[in-house]
């Protein structure tokens, strides 16, 4: 099992950089383990909930005690994957907000491996977030950043955080972070592979292919879900293609900062890129307000989203600064 480190090391994380190195060996080598099977017979499928690129979910029961449960059924995937999803939910579980994993087990005959999970009853995010006021807006990212700031200290960046893999009951208030099938051990300088994240919630990072990423890819996710709600344009960032992603936050963000970011990191565009990039200057967050989003806006977010959309990975808000920010410490 290895995490080769780079010949070339130009970036290391701010935070949190020997998270791994500090723990013993078993902790993050997920392929050197033996997964321990539950018994399948213990649970009870009741409906489909829902599909993923990577499994089919199921509402379920745990017919031992009668507990509600998700049934995560994974489609055929390389066993490295399934490795590495499992022993990170076994080192999470338990942190704040962080999905539970109950138990792990195999289809008598096809073998083939379920997930089995504490349930949210979901509210689905294009109807919920549209209701929100600023207090449920510094309610549920303080939430969803502390589970962030717990898996950052875990040494385990998400690399797919978006509305749809965050789960919200808000009758009970209960937010979870789930889906951590793309989720990596963060070592540093160790290059990582681009190909992860959703396209509308990629970091500039994976669209330059700065391989030396790290937990501040998770805040840059963050900062486009918390722009969206805030001026009321989801997503924030709509590119049609991962190409085309990376042109629509240079018209926001300006091509100045977006050539300084590469130069800092000794980085080259591809040249498919330079040809079609425009000179864009950076756009004012002001200039997203409208009558519609007025009443969520203030000072406050807008320098949290402006300290969170940020080119250079080094200089966003680490989860526990943004947390510390004052558009969560100031009550009105
Ligand atoms: N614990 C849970 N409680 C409620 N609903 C859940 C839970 N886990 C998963 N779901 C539902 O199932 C969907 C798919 O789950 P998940 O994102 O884990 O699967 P995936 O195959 O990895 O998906 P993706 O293609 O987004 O990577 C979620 O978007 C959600 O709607």
């Amino acid at each position: 099992m290895s995490y080769p480190k780079s010949e070339r090391v130009y970036s290391i994380s701010r935070v949190y950089a020997d998270a791994n190195e500090r723990r013993p060996r078993e902790y993050w080598d997920y392929e050197n383990y033996e997964i321990e099977w539950g018994n399948i017979i213990n649970y009870e499928i009741i409906s489909k909930i829902g599909r993923g690129k990577y499994s089919e979910v199921f509402s379920g029961v745990n017919m031992l005690n009668q507990q509600p449960c998700v049934i995560k059924v994974l489609k055929p995937v390389k066993i490295k994957k399934i490795f590495r999803e499992v022993k990170i939910l076994q080192n999470l579980t338990g942190g704040p907000n962080i999905i539970a994993l109950f138990d792990l087990v195999r289809e008598t005959n096809s073998k083939i491996p379920a997930l089995i999970f504490e349930e949210v009853k979901n509210v689905e995010f294009r109807t919920l977030y549209p209701k929100f006021k600023k207090n449920d807006l510094q309610y549920y990212f303080t939430q969803l950043l502390t589970a962030l700031d717990y898996s950052h200290s875990m040494g385990i960046i998400h690399r797919d955080v978006k509305p749809q893999n965050i789960m919200i009951d808000p009758f009970q208030k209960k937010l979870r972070l789930i889906d951590w099938g793309l989720a990596e051990f963060y070592h540093p300088g160790v290059d990582y592979n681009v190909r992860v994240a959703s396209r509308y919630h990629k970091g500039p990072e994976l669209l330059v292919n700065l391989n030396q990423y790290d937990y501040s890819l998770d805040l840059w996710s963050v900062g486009a879900m918390i722009a969206a709600i805030v001026f009321k344009k989801e997503p924030f960032f709509r590119g049609d293609s991962n190409f085309d992603q990376l042109i629509k936050i240079a018209k926001i963000l300006g091509t100045d900062d977006l050539y300084s970011y590469l130069k800092k990191y000794g980085l080259k565009l591809s040249k498919e890129y330079v040809e079609v990039l425009e000179p864009y200057p950076r756009k004012a967050w002001n200039s997203f307000v409208t009558e519609n989003n007025r009443y969520l806006v203030d000072d406050d977010v807008i320098d949290l989203i402006d300290n969170l959309l940020r080119y250079d990975h080094q200089e966003r808000l680490t989860a526990k600064e943004a947390l510390q920010h004052r558009f969560f410490t100031s009550l009105d």
